[in-house]
């Protein structure tokens, strides 16, 4: 029984999207790795259509990390300040080169009181999103998520709350992190869309890569005992190092 709405059509990934600065950039292929483009069209994929991955979104206090979220998940723009209290999260549903494919975007509290609550939320994550401003604090929260989580296993984008002038220091530090680097504006929602499609596609097909190197990827209809509730299916969901993230 699909217990699933279908997936909305604005969120069709059909192409990879590309970077937004080539210096400080994951990868620069202009197409999706091409066993992962055939595993998609032959439909051996295994069990990355049933499968949640886990975005976790930090930074400092009052940088954007709520408002980035909601302007993409729902079109809103707040000017009003509420600090986070521990965390929170959403869910997106993507369809990318035709397979389902979800997203929990974690929201962090940026305040350090709340800080160990959401740090025991970090582990697991699939792909860190540091918002931050230009000169201040993202090597500590770089740090932190790290500790909970295996360096090499974990993709990470780094997004200053406003677009900055001093986006050469921005790009500088992305390079020294390893970390993409994109400006984008949640007032305007200048990039957002194109930003979660970058993640919600690398993320992907980080999960095919793993998938394929396990060598256990059948045809979807192949795929058994998978749980219907996202719980289930959510902690099915293997921690291991992709190949791409090396
Ligand atoms: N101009 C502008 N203001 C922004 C932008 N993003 C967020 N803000 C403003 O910055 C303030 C803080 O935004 P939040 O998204 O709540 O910050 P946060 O990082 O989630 O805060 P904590 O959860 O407490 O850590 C709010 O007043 C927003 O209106 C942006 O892209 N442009």
């Amino acid at each position: 029984m699909n217990v699933l709405a279908p997936v909305r059509r604005d969120r069709v990934v059909a192409d990879l999207p590309q970077c937004f600065r080539k210096e400080a950039a994951l990868h620069t292929r202009p197409e999706f790795h091409p066993s992962v483009s055939s595993a998609c069209q032959e439909q051996r994929t295994g069990t990355v259509g049933f499968k949640i991955s886990k975005i976790i979104v930090v930074g400092d206090l009052a940088v954007g990390k709520t408002c980035l979220i909601n302007r993409f998940c729902k079109d809103a723009f707040d000017k009003n300040y509420k600090a986070t209290i521990g965390v929170d999260f959403e869910m997106e549903r993507f369809e990318v080169l035709g397979v389902p494919f979800s997203l929990q975007l974690w929201d962090t509290a940026g305040q350090e009181r709340f800080k160990c609550i959401a740090s025991t939320y970090y582990r697991g994550a699939q792909a860190i999103v540091i918002v931050f401003d230009v000169g201040c604090g993202a090597q500590q929260w770089l740090a932190d998520a790290l500790k909970e989580n295996n360096p090499s296993n974990v993709i990470l984008f780094l997004t200053p709350a406003q677009y900055s002038r001093m986006e050469k220091d921005a790009l500088r530090v992305a390079q020294e992190m390893q970390a993409e680097f994109w400006a984008v504006s949640s007032l305007t929602g200048e990039n957002v869309r194109d930003f979660f499609f970058r993640v919600a596609a690398l993320t992907f097909e980080s999960s095919v890569l793993a998938e394929l190197e396990r060598g256990s990827a059948r045809r979807i209809g192949d795929a058994v005992r998978i749980g219907s509730t996202e719980s289930d299916l959510y902690l099915s969901a293997p921690r291991k190092k992709p190949k791409c993230c090396q």
